[in-house]
């Protein structure tokens, strides 16, 4: 059902008016998102983890803001521009270019001579068309609506996607504090200063991969983790005492459902031994293929020439399948309380095919669709958008140059195979697991030993150009980087960065090694990360707020190389494994919750914002019990926010970003809603093609927006009218032209509780109190009103949070 016929039939939103669009109108589908309707035979498991509770009130130093600000000289260069880099908040990563676009209000002529005489009559609109897209774009690279998309990834799946793409979510006012959020505001703040120097040069996620498009077909993409693709075949159940409810599940006295015993039988006919044989052969025969195609250099320089599936030299030695034991702890990730693999796809639920699964939502492709709109308005033909496609890629950025090239379009053929799984078990890695992730538990060092040769530091004279054309290191799984880092596997790539997996031989701990790109404007930016991150360590010294840790930087072969402590899986893994469609457990909700805001409080002492909080930038430790956020590419001083309706990936970016109104810190805390929305559900709260549509459905859940707050809005009149009644940009569905609707949202249609509701059946009393608890969170997280949005502090000593630490 598209948008447009729930609007139609849910008869709540009043349409007053229908017009034609002007005829550069994109087309728009709505979005939707709609309840969980069949929970009953799903098939997600968790494993038991421990709560943490860490202390929510220790507090770190505040520093002069001016003094956070950076090289402000440099960044002036870079000033951002919004419709030059669409979603420009993130860093440019594909594009060196350091200067500025055409003026934005360049593209107001082209905007103001549609048809619609009510665009003439805007005034205040300095970033024109950013929702308008030109139409010719829909003829040449069309794409489904989002239900449509999240339909096919149903059965279109490429395990190539990289799991945090460059690549993966309040209230009425009660209890928000206007004048904290005050006084942080800056009415004229330059946030992306500096962050230009970043974004326009490649630093933000969306525009990095535009930017990677830009410069043409990507012949060696990144590759999923082999971790992605293991498998968790442990149960454990930390409850008993479970009582038989009448949908046949057992409710357990945590909040926490487990599956009848049947049923479980039925449905996990793992195979383990001729799994773990199929894919040791599978294995054996691509190393085969790769070891015959690879340079003679190559072959010396990566070891190839050795027995396969010999230890490397020196490496740990991998745990067997049986030491796997998952911690014991007081809360169960899936919903149903039982560890056991999900990539068997027998155990998943019925898909709800209305209701887009947070679980396949891959954030890379909306990062290209706003990107590409940013470029439309420039009529800058560096690249096509539609190019660069990760879905489409197999290619291990590990393997020789020879064999990735050789293989370049296996990926394609995998990923039009509708049975295809992005997360299935890998069938042609030559680093993954040997064994299913569920049968082995093993120290963080003995990881991805098998099939490694042996360190070997690597002569800059062995290779002409050791980039990718892109700028892009090409990985060696044998180098020593730095004398000490022994790469392990690729863990994936941004716009920004390659990441690999690297055993650091001085600690003998695995690290996670972020290689920056070969550019100038990307070294800047990875500076800026490094800054941020030195700061934000230095305010946690006891590493209990929840962000990544920062080990160290270095240069090699001309890149700069950050090393970060090594994590496992983010979020967005998380509820594919434990809570594909139906969202995980109230109790690891809110665990997480609480791991985050305590995170985002130390952000704000520290007065950064980080500007791209989402499931796919959250990750957790090896049993997920802990989380750290990541990826601070995007973040910022939070004087620097400079108006810019792009800012945040689409479907967690705030409305006062999109109507252009100054933001704040507000802006991460809807973020987390949106992600603690979509970890409780496994669907996203708001989806929307555009900046547009986003706002319909926003509206659709959170009602209209306070006139007061709409006049502040420097984008405003691109989606109300006069009256600020909602312009609602469509596609005609006869005509297939675009529309533009008219629409009062005089009642919310889509409301939070009861999306919440349908997803938590089978509930104890004590469960529904929590769960009550848990909706007046989101609640006044996700306030229209940034200024009333709560702030972290608050959120941790909110009743759904605080009993972590009180029981
Ligand atoms: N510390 C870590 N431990 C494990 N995996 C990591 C770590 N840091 C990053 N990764 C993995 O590497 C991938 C890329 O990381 P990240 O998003 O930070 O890179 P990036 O180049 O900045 O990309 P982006 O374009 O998203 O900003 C992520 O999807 C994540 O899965």
């Amino acid at each position: 059902m598209t948008s447009s016929e729930s609007f139609d039939e849910e008869g709540e939103i009043f349409e007053t008016e229908v017009e034609k669009a002007p005829p550069s109108l994109p087309s728009v589908s709505g979005p939707s998102v709609d309840r969980i309707s069949n929970r009953n035979n799903r098939g997600s498991r968790s494993p038991v983890v421990s709560n943490h509770s860490d202390d929510a009130r220790s507090s770190s130093s505040r520093h002069d803001r001016r003094d956070r600000q950076g090289p402000r000289d440099d960044s002036r260069d870079y000033h951002y521009r919004s419709d030059d880099y669409p979603r420009g908040e993130k860093r440019r990563r594909g594009d060196s270019r350091g200067d500025r676009g055409p003026d934005p209000r360049q593209h107001r002529v082209h905007y103001e001579a549609g048809n619609d005489p009510n665009y003439g009559r805007r005034s205040r609109v300095s970033y024109a068309d950013i929702d308008r897209s030109d139409p010719r774009e829909f003829n040449r690279v069309p794409y489904d609506s989002p239900d449509e998309r999240y339909q096919n990834r149903e059965s279109k799946r490429s395990r190539t996607q990289s799991r945090s793409p460059p690549r993966g979510p309040r209230g009425d006012g009660r209890g928000g504090r206007r004048g904290h959020y005050d006084d942080n505001r800056r009415e004229n703040g330059n946030r992306y200063h500096e962050r230009d120097t970043v974004r326009h040069n490649g630093s933000h996620r969306n525009s990095r991969e535009q930017s990677v498009s830009e410069q043409g077909d990507l012949s060696d993409p990144s590759k999923r983790d082999a971790e992605n693709r293991s498998k968790v075949s442990d149960r454990t159940s930390s409850f008993s005492g479970a009582q038989k409810t009448t949908n046949g599940r057992n409710v357990e006295k945590s909040g926490v459902l487990k599956r009848d015993f049947e049923e479980i039988e039925i449905e996990e006919p793992v195979d383990e031994a001729s799994l773990i044989e199929e894919r040791r052969k599978k294995r054996e025969a691509i190393k085969a293929k790769y070891r015959g195609q690879a340079t003679p250099l190559l072959v010396s320089a990566l070891g190839l020439d050795s027995t396969p599936n010999s230890p490397a030299e020196g490496s740990a030695t991998p745990a067997t399948p049986s030491s796997r034991e998952h911690t014991p702890g007081d809360f169960t990730i899936s919903k149903d309380g039982i560890a056991a693999p999900i990539d068997n796809p027998a155990l998943h639920s019925p898909i709800d095919i209305d209701s887009p699964s947070a679980a396949d939502y891959d954030p890379t492709i909306d990062m290209q669709e706003d990107a590409k709109r940013g470029q439309e308005h420039r009529h800058i033909k560096e690249v096509s958008s539609g190019s660069y496609d990760e879905t489409k890629t197999t290619v291990k950025d590990v393997l020789p140059e020879n064999a990735s090239e050789k293989n370049k379009q296996k990926p394609v053929e995998k990923a039009d195979d509708d049975d295809f799984d992005m997360f299935a078990e890998g069938d042609d890695d030559m680093f993954a697991d040997p064994l299913p992730k569920s049968t082995k538990k093993e120290p963080e060092t003995a990881k991805a030993v098998p099939v490694i040769p042996a360190a070997k530091q690597l002569d800059a004279s062995l290779l002409d150009n050791w980039d990718d054309p892109d700028g892009y290191y090409r990985v060696i799984p044998t180098e020593l980087l730095d004398g000490r880092y022994h790469v392990q596997t690729n863990l994936g790539r941004g716009m920004f960065s390659g990441v690999v997996r690297a055993l650091d031989q001085t600690t003998n701990k695995q690290v996670a090694i972020k290689i920056i790109r070969n550019n100038e404007t990307m070294k800047k930016a990875g500076i800026k990360e490094i800054e941020i991150l030195k700061k934000l360590c230095a305010a946690d010294p006891e590493d209990k707020k929840h962000l990544i840790r920062l080990e160290r930087y270095f240069e090699h072969k001309g890149h700069l190389c950050i090393v970060f402590e090594n994590l496992s899986i983010n979020l967005r893994e998380v509820l594919k494994k434990y809570g594909r469609n139906e969202g995980i457990s109230l109790a690891a909700v809110r665990s997480y919750a609480q791991q985050m805001f305590l995170g985002l409080s130390l952000m704000r002492k520290c007065n950064i914002l980080h500007a791209d909080l989402k499931p796919d930038n959250v990750l957790a430790n090896e049993n997920c019990s802990s989380l750290k956020i990541c990826d601070l590419g995007s973040a910022s001083d939070a004087s620097e926010n400079d108006i810019t309706p792009y800012l945040v990936s689409r479907f967690y970016r705030a409305p006062e970003i999109i109507l252009g109104i100054p933001y704040d810190y507000a802006i991460d805390m809807w973020s987390i809603g949106c992600t603690l929305y979509e970890l409780f559900t496994g669907k996203i709260l708001f989806t929307g093609r555009t900046n547009n549509q986003m706002l319909r459905s926003i509206m659709e859940c959170r009602g209209k927006f306070p006139h007061k707050l709409l006049r502040k809005g420097q984008f405003t009149m691109l989606h109300f009218d006069d009256m600020l009644n909602f312009r609602s940009i469509e596609k005609d569905k006869i005509t297939g032209k675009d529309i533009i609707k008219t629409l009062n949202f005089n009642k919310p249609t889509r409301e939070l509780r009861p999306r919440l509701l349908s997803a938590a059946s089978g509930m104890t009393d004590a469960e529904s109190r929590d769960l009550n608890l848990f909706i007046d969170l989101l609640d006044r997280c996700l306030n229209l009103n940034p200024e009333k949005r709560c702030t972290p502090a608050e959120a941790l000593k909110h009743p759904f949070i605080h009993r972590i630490t009180t029981r």
